[in-house]
């Protein structure tokens, strides 16, 4: 969990009520009882789920720019909050599709901004109140994979924006929740080709996050969800989890960025091809032209031949 470059102090948690801060610092504090002194957490997911404004609720400040509209910039932005000898870098990103497909470029462009850091975290963002998933839910998480490794996802939460959302039809909350939870997830599994050995028993949490300003809130003007849950410390709890849960970070380099060089993958396989044409084409080949040869009876013309031309001689 490398400390990254110049961050500054976190003054945005002086925003949050009495009991929230208390409830966050009591967090810092076992990252310092860890002896860890900072922390990656990496935000992506498609344009308009909510990725900036999750950035500036937990950090208590208007840091990374929300739009109500498609976002025009493709570059990352780092938010980088210290407090009591901890710092927390928080890489929000831009949504990663445009007209129907990944933009390649951004994906590059995060890339590129990542290297030398390591991830500690993933939070893929999505929105709660929203029915289906599709193709592009698949292709984004895809691109991620391609990226990072499917390692990534051990390191990950799904995040589920408009979390004070009311199902429709008198649906029951907890019962949307879990469905909408479980389609994201099952996705995830199936375009990140994740096996039950890769997960190795943890499971993907779940956040739910409402960055709403009508945000309802407790007694102790706490942020809270449909549950009362109050969320800002209640997703700190799940990145400390996270952070702790034994799977390796993700660093970023040098390789992880430029991929695989195709021209050394295919002199690799140059000495396999060539013993796969020997053992499979050439051998039986040369056997098959060696049986024929000592199969094949001479043709009359040839005993002609040669006994006419002993009799000559
Ligand atoms: N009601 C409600 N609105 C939200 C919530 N999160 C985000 N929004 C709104 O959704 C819109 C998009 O939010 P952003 O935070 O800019 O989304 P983004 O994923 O960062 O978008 P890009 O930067 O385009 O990728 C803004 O109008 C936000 O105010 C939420 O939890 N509840």
């Amino acid at each position: 969990m490398a400390a990254l470059l110049m961050s500054r102090e976190w003054i945005g948690i002086q925003q949050f009520p009495p009991a929230t801060q208390s409830k966050l610092l009591e967090i810092l504090e076992k990252f310092k009882e860890e002896d860890v002194s900072s922390l990656t957490v990496l935000v992506m997911g498609k344009g308009g789920v909510g990725k900036s404004s999750t950035v500036n609720s937990v950090i208590g400040e208007r840091a990374a720019a929300v739009s109500t509209f498609q976002s025009e910039g493709l570059r990352p932005t780092l938010v980088s909050r210290s407090r009591s000898g901890f710092t927390v870098n928080i890489i929000d990103t831009p949504g990663l599709i445009e007209g129907g497909y990944v933009n390649d470029q951004a994906v590059n462009l995060i890339k590129r901004f990542l290297l030398n850091k390591t991830i500690d975290v993933l939070l893929y963002v999505d929105r709660l109140d929203v029915y289906r998933v599709d193709d592009l839910d698949r292709q984004v998480v895809m691109a991620i994979t391609d990226a990072f490794g499917k390692e990534i996802w051990k390191k990950s939460a799904l995040v589920l924006s408009h979390a004070q959302f009311s199902p429709p039809d008198g649906l029951n909350y907890d019962l949307f929740v879990s469905r909408r939870s479980d389609a994201l997830l099952k996705l995830i599994r199936g375009a990140a080709q994740l096996k039950k050995q890769d997960m190795q028993g943890s499971l993907i949490p779940v956040i739910l996050v409402e960055n709403s300003g009508r945000c309802h809130k407790n007694e102790s003007d706490e942020k809270i969800l449909p549950d009362g849950t109050s969320w800002i410390p209640n997703l700190f709890n799940t990145i400390t989890e996270i952070s702790f849960n034994g799977n390796k970070s993700i660093h970023v380099d040098k390789k992880l960025v430029e991929g695989p060089n195709p021209n050394e993958r295919g002199k690799r396989l140059i000495p396999l091809i060539f013993a796969f044409q020997y053992l499979l084409v050439m051998k039986p080949l040369v056997r098959f032209i060696k049986s024929d040869v000592s199969r094949e009876s001479k043709p009359a013309w040839e005993m002609r031949d040669s006994g006419s031309a002993s009799r000559r001689s």
